[in-house]
């Protein structure tokens, strides 16, 4: 920099609305969102999730519904999850892989009624296992890692035939990209993109995620030993090359805020498209402080999700997604 005051006033452009949105390096649209849905049982059902408050379980029907809103606000992708009933949830969770599973059911029904909507699936064992985790448990306590890939591979070609466009393994295990891609090919869908949960740590954000789905009450545990270490950043550049090179077409970062820095690097780093999530603890935390009038919400969640875009992203999923919308017009 040369210049100096007085010739230099960086508090120029900011002096008009005009201008400070002329002057805006990042821009948030709604494009930029994926919206995560819950699914229930039932039909006309809406279930408030006790932790998450403002977002509920939807039964398949719902779901729908909720689709052609995403469409008409310009959301273009929905993310699915399962709150599995207590009694379809086993020990090695086969309900992950029944064609007539909540998710597939909800698949089906989106893409029946024609709606222009990507629709993104989760690959992992938890909504389904009778121990809450990712993958196959041994008799002694430990996740499986190449003992779950099968089942895993599976779980997604389940969810690709019933109409996902975009499967994401969030189970972390070793080697599921490639399980997952060779599996895809093998059926014939070539198309079906894969977004990967690359990064994905430990963290004490996914709480009430945990009620959402209802594994919660059924975790034994801790995930430590298949999520990352929240002290690692160069680990996270080899779980990103990983997962590309097995076939990913994007990745995601997980949780968001606490984890700008892993967005920033990634970016830097890789070609490739990042996302972020950003999750329910986050939700959670800023949901209670604005429902307390502490945070001014219309900002605070703007404010968020912009600070993804300039870390990097291509895209948040948000459980904002519908209010950030709603407040960004299409
Ligand atoms: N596999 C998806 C998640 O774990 C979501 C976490 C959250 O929203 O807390
Ligand atoms: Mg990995």
């Amino acid at each position: 920099m040369t210049a100096s005051f007085p010739a230099l006033r960086l508090r120029r452009p900011r002096a008009h609305d005009w201008s400070r949105r002329l002057h805006a390096e990042n821009v948030l649209t709604p494009a930029d969102l994926i919206w995560p849905v819950f699914i229930r049982d039932g039909e006309n059902e809406r279930e408030p999730v006790g932790a998450m408050p403002g977002v509920d379980r939807l039964s398949v029907d719902l779901i729908v519904e909720a689709a052609r809103e995403a469409v008409d606000l310009g959301i273009p992708v929905l993310a699915l999850f399962p709150n599995t009933p207590p009694d379809a949830r086993s020990e090695d969770g086969r309900e992950a892989v029944n064609p007539d599973n909540l998710m597939a059911r909800a698949c089906r029904a989106v893409k029946d009624a024609g709606i222009p909507i990507g629709l993104l699936t989760d690959v992992a064992l938890d909504p389904y296992t009778s121990h809450g985790h990712d993958g196959l448990l041994s008799g002694d306590g430990r996740i499986l890692n190449d003992e779950s890939l099968d089942i895993l591979a599976a779980q997604a070609v389940n969810q690709a035939r019933a109409g996902a466009d975009i499967i994401a393994p969030s189970d972390m295990m070793d080697g599921r990209v490639a399980a997952i891609r060779q599996a895809l090919e093998a059926e014939g869908f070539r198309d079906v993109q894969i977004m990967s949960y690359a990064a994905k740590y430990a963290s004490a954000f996914y709480g009430p995620f945990r009620d959402a789905v209802g594994s919660g009450g059924f975790l034994k545990g801790d995930k430590k030993t298949y999520q990352m270490d929240g002290a690692n950043s160069d680990e996270a550049m080899r779980e990103v090359a990983m997962d590309l090179e097995e076939g990913a077409d994007s990745v995601m970062v997980k949780p968001g805020l606490a984890y700008l820095d892993i967005i920033a690097r990634v970016k830097a780093r890789f070609n490739a498209p990042v996302f972020a999530y950003q999750v329910s603890g986050e939700y959670a935390m800023m949901q209670l402080a604005i429902e307390r009038g502490i945070l001014e919400r219309d900002r605070a969640i703007l404010e968020v999700l912009t600070a993804f875009k300039r870390a990097g992203v291509n895209g948040v999923l948000t459980y904002y997604a519908r209010d950030a919308a709603k407040l960004l017009g299409r």
